[in-house]
């Protein structure tokens, strides 16, 4: 059946104002109804209130350009998998989502409304089932990675090295999802710093965010020998095969990885890279060296360290995106960008400004990475602490 989106649309937007009671709702019964579901949650429900939603959210707004929802349910499927999600998982949360929509919806839940509603469900489901039983022939659900080394560049900021214990397929640009024993079932995306390697090595630069459970943890207490759960690798912030135009990379903090991976490959291709890398201070530019040596490698390399909280800091001063404005003219690159959500947005502003064409700018997805978990099963990871 042909989905009327401006019907699913519609109603979806009168659910804003109450998404939070919707969604408590829904969760509750969920589990109502599917109690041994709740274990397989994090302990701690209130990061994960959110994301199903904006997951939907995400997904009802592209119900109009199929090529690119089925992409993206795709890949959600095959992502799920390390929530060990089975094919009832999913009809469980059909019929809580339902209900859920069918009680805030009230008289406007006409019967029309809900035949959509089941179909465009149907269409979320039957793609990222087919895709997890497509994923399930060739790797894991998910992967032991060992962590063969831990870098401390600053008290808040490591780069860690981990080796995957089966091969992970992922390309420059990709970030995956990553579990410590610290908080079980809590993931958290991380981009990786590498192209694919022989010896299949993935970097990761991690921020220990203000409060920020799994960063802190991996900053703070993980260290060399320890086992981290890894998912697969997602995000469409790779290079464009059909390309050989040089490249502008803007990176603010931690940002740098993807940026870094992406440059690399760029520059095995042959193709030219300015990598512009923003940070507050000085010291917090932490990957200078790391850079100088890549540039030392390639000399189609150039790189653009500029400091923007630091005043008598040597060298360019101002954030990355204003250093991109005073540069030259990037009409012709292929241009990346990753780091905070303000400074991806201001990037981009000033890009269009440059008269640089949107489809010639790539970033992950803001303001995070949508995309929660649907109920795990009893063969989801087990805990960590079993393997160390
Ligand atoms: N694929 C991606 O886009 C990736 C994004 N990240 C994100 O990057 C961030 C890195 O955090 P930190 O290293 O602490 O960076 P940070 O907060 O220290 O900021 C880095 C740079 O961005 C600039 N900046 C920050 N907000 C800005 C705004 N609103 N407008 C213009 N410039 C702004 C800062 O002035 C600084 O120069 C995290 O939010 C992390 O989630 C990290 C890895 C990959």
């Amino acid at each position: 059946m042909a989905v009327n989106t401006a019907l699913v649309k519609e109603s979806f937007a009168l659910l804003a104002p109450r998404i939070e009671p919707l969604t408590a709702y829904f969760y509750a019964r969920l589990f109502a109804a599917n109690p041994d579901l709740r274990t397989m949650f994090p302990p701690a429900m209130d990061g994960q209130r959110g994301r199903l939603f904006r997951s939907l959210a995400e997904l009802v707004e592209m119900l109009d350009e199929p090529a690119g929802l089925r992409a993206r349910l795709a890949e959600m499927g095959r992502d799920h998998r390390k929530y060990g999600t089975n094919e009832e998982h999913y009809t469980a949360v059909g019929e809580a989502l339902l209900a859920a929509l069918g009680r805030f919806l009230g008289p406007r839940w006409t019967p029309a409304l809900q035949q959509e509603w089941t179909a465009v469900y149907g269409l979320i489901a039957d793609t990222m089932k087919q895709a997890a039983r497509d994923a399930a022939e060739s790797t894991p659900s998910w992967w032991i990675g060992e962590i063969v080394g831990h870098e401390r560049r600053a008290d808040d900021l490591a780069v860690l090295t981990v080796r995957p214990d089966q091969p992970l397929p992922f390309a420059a640009g990709q970030y995956l999802t990553v579990q410590t024993s610290h908080w079980p079932r809590e993931w958290r995306p991380y981009s990786i710093a590498n192209p694919p390697r022989e010896d299949g090595l993935i970097g990761l630069h991690v921020r220990a965010l203000p409060g920020g459970w799994v960063s802190g943890a991996l900053v703070r207490r993980a260290e060399v020998g320890q086992a981290l759960l890894l998912g697969p690798a997602r995000g469409s912030m790779t290079l464009d095969p059909g390309s050989d135009r040089d490249l502008l990379c803007v990176a603010g903090g931690t940002g740098l990885a993807p940026l870094k991976a992406l440059a690399e490959e760029a520059l095995a291709r042959g193709r030219r890279v300015l990598l512009v890398f923003g940070a507050r201070t000085g010291k917090r530019l932490y990957d200078l060296d790391g850079l100088r040596a890549l540039a030392a490698a390639h000399p189609g390399l150039r790189v653009i360290p500029t400091v923007s909280d630091e005043p008598f800091h040597p060298g360019l001063q101002g954030t990355a995106a204003e250093a991109v404005g005073g540069l030259r003219d990037w009409s012709e690159h292929d241009v990346y960008v990753a780091g905070p959500p303000g400074m991806i947005s201001a990037t981009v502003a000033r890009l269009r400004r440059l008269d640089v064409p949107d489809e010639r700018v790539r970033h992950d997805p803001l303001p995070g990475v949508a995309g929660g978990p649907l109920p795990a099963s009893p063969s989801a990871p087990p805990a960590l602490d079993y393997l160390q």
